[in-house]
């Protein structure tokens, strides 16, 4: 069952085409990867260094100029305080899960290093987004705590007098060059670029909305996309998460712990859901949701996928050809497209926005029915590339293991009273089973209708997660199990498009 991780590619960094400034070379790595040892090692030395802020009247003038709004929204500023760290902080190191801490400085008029107000209030964003020279950038690598705290600069433009913000030299979000902190991001973070099995990682806001990738080309103009969009977002932001992987990964923080997150509705048509999320399981992180799908949504996936239902197969590996699905799967279901289905195209939409990843990377929904004794023995749902060596379709289709199923929503559309759990035999790090047909190790989640389950089979940095291994117990005598499976990829898959 184990396989190798996906080697990340070392392809070269691609230069943003609009950029004003030369492409990146080792030569202008060289400096940023010393200065990241000489942080490094500061970091460690010495205790995490508060900033100390340093009042200043830029405050009392903010309000006296009018800034112009901004052609796109801002997202809603989350300062670094403890308390807000403590919902993304973990007490072990996460692999491709990072966050990073932006404070905006500029130089006052003493020519000392102030820093710039942060906050909701849009005229002091505007204030702040136009007055900015440079940043300081806390990196939290593998958003854990203690202890791996790092300082660093992104300075302004350079300015005709040669100095960071002084003189004639650009002031504002557009000052500070974003293929400049790049590459501050792959020093301190360790990043890997895009390659061959490997996603490009991406940044977002706190609350998971997606702010740029590394290989978004960077467009001309203060749009959308632009060098002023991505720095604008990410000084608003305060805090912002990096994943390795590119696609938003819900920081599981501690089993127990729970968020509540606010959902958009589909298209205007419904109103938004709050809900909360719970953290299951940190190895694999298992999330659940209560209350996610009514109890009326339930009903309508069962009687729409009901006439169709079929025994059904399962993606046979090289060693299983020729073997019945079930073997493994003893349960009936079939797919369901969301076509001219207003409940079930919205219900794709809160699905998207629960996992924070578009809705072209979800599969057509899976329907399941499992009568009595029936069960699907422990199995992972992402694709392995060395088990499909002769399913020339499989490999294609994952790219060879660049594309994957990323996660699974897992929605229960009914209540069972006697078994019909969701199992996931090596949560906490189990060792690998031998019987996988076992239903008596490991994390047991309970169907309960309306109730739906996130787990990761790729982890934040893309790779394949081992622990992901999850079945379906038997259902005890005179129940029967509805759920459903949604697939979410990697990447844009093109099943729904619309
Ligand atoms: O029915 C369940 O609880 C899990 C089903 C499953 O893992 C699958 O269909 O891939
Ligand atoms: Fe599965």
């Amino acid at each position: 069952m184990r396989s190798a991780r996906p080697v990340a590619g070392r392809g070269r960094i691609a230069p943003d085409c609009n950029s004003t400034e030369t492409p990146m070379s080792k030569t202008r790595i060289l400096p940023s990867i010393s200065a990241a040892v000489v942080a490094f090692v500061w970091g460690v030395l010495t205790p995490p260094s508060v900033y100390v802020l340093r009042r200043q009247d830029i405050i009392n003038n903010s309000s006296s100029t009018d800034y112009p709004p901004l052609p796109y929204p801002l997202p809603t500023y989350t300062p670094c305080t403890s308390s807000n760290l403590d919902n993304y902080l973990h007490t072990a190191p996460v692999n491709g899960l990072h966050i990073v801490c932006v404070s905006p400085l500029h130089l006052g008029a003493d020519g000392m290093e102030e820093q710039l107000p942060q906050s909701n209030d849009a005229q002091e964003q505007y204030a702040t987004i136009n007055k900015v020279e440079s940043l300081r950038l806390t990196f939290y690598k593998g958003s854990s705590s203690p202890p791996i705290i790092l300082q660093e600069k992104v300075g302004g433009r350079r300015t005709t007098n040669g100095v960071d913000g002084v003189g004639a030299g650009k002031k504002g979000a557009d000052s500070i060059d974003w293929q400049e902190m790049r590459v501050q991001f792959y020093a301190q973070l360790g990043l890997v670029p895009e390659g061959k099995l490997q996603q490009p990682w991406a940044v977002f806001t706190p609350t998971g909305e997606r702010i740029v990738g590394d290989s978004d080309l960077v467009t001309s103009g203060d749009g959308i996309g632009s060098n002023q969009y991505i720095m604008s977002n990410i000084i608003a932001s305060g805090m912002i998460i990096v994943t390795q992987g590119g696609n938003w990964v819900w920081p599981g923080v501690r089993e127990g712990f729970q968020r509540n997150v606010s959902l958009s509705s589909s298209s205007g048509t419904t109103k938004s859901l709050n809900v909360t999320i719970e953290t299951l399981s940190m190895k694999p992180l298992v999330l659940s949701i209560q209350g996610f799908l009514t109890d009326e949504e339930c009903d309508h996936i069962a009687e729409k996928a009901a006439p169709n239902m079929q025994y059904s197969g399962v993606t046979l590996k090289d060693n299983d050809i020729g073997k019945a699905a079930n073997n493994w799967r003893t349960s009936q279901s079939t797919f369901l497209s969301a076509k001219n289905d207003p409940i079930l195209t919205d219900i794709e939409h809160r699905t998207a926005s629960l996992t924070r990843v578009p809705r072209n990377h979800q599969e057509y929904v899976q329907v399941l029915r499992y009568g009595f004794t029936e069960k699907y023995d422990a199995h992972h749902d992402f694709f392995d590339p060395a088990q499909y060596q002769s399913d020339p379709n499989t490999l294609n289709l994952i790219e060879y293991g660049k594309k994957n199923r990323f996660a699974t929503v897992f929605w229960y559309l009914t209540d069972v009273e006697d078994g019909g759990h969701t199992i996931f035999p090596r949560a906490g790090g189990l060792p690998p089973m031998m019987n996988f047909a076992d239903c008596s190790r490991g994390l047991k989640v309970k169907p309960q209708k309306g109730k739906v389950i996130i787990f990761y089979s790729l982890d934040a940095s893309g790779a394949r997660d081992e622990l992901s291994l999850h079945g379906a117990c038997p259902v005890g005598e005179g129940n029967v199990k509805w759920a459903a499976n949604k697939w979410v990829w990697n990447a844009p898959m093109g099943y729904i498009t619309s």
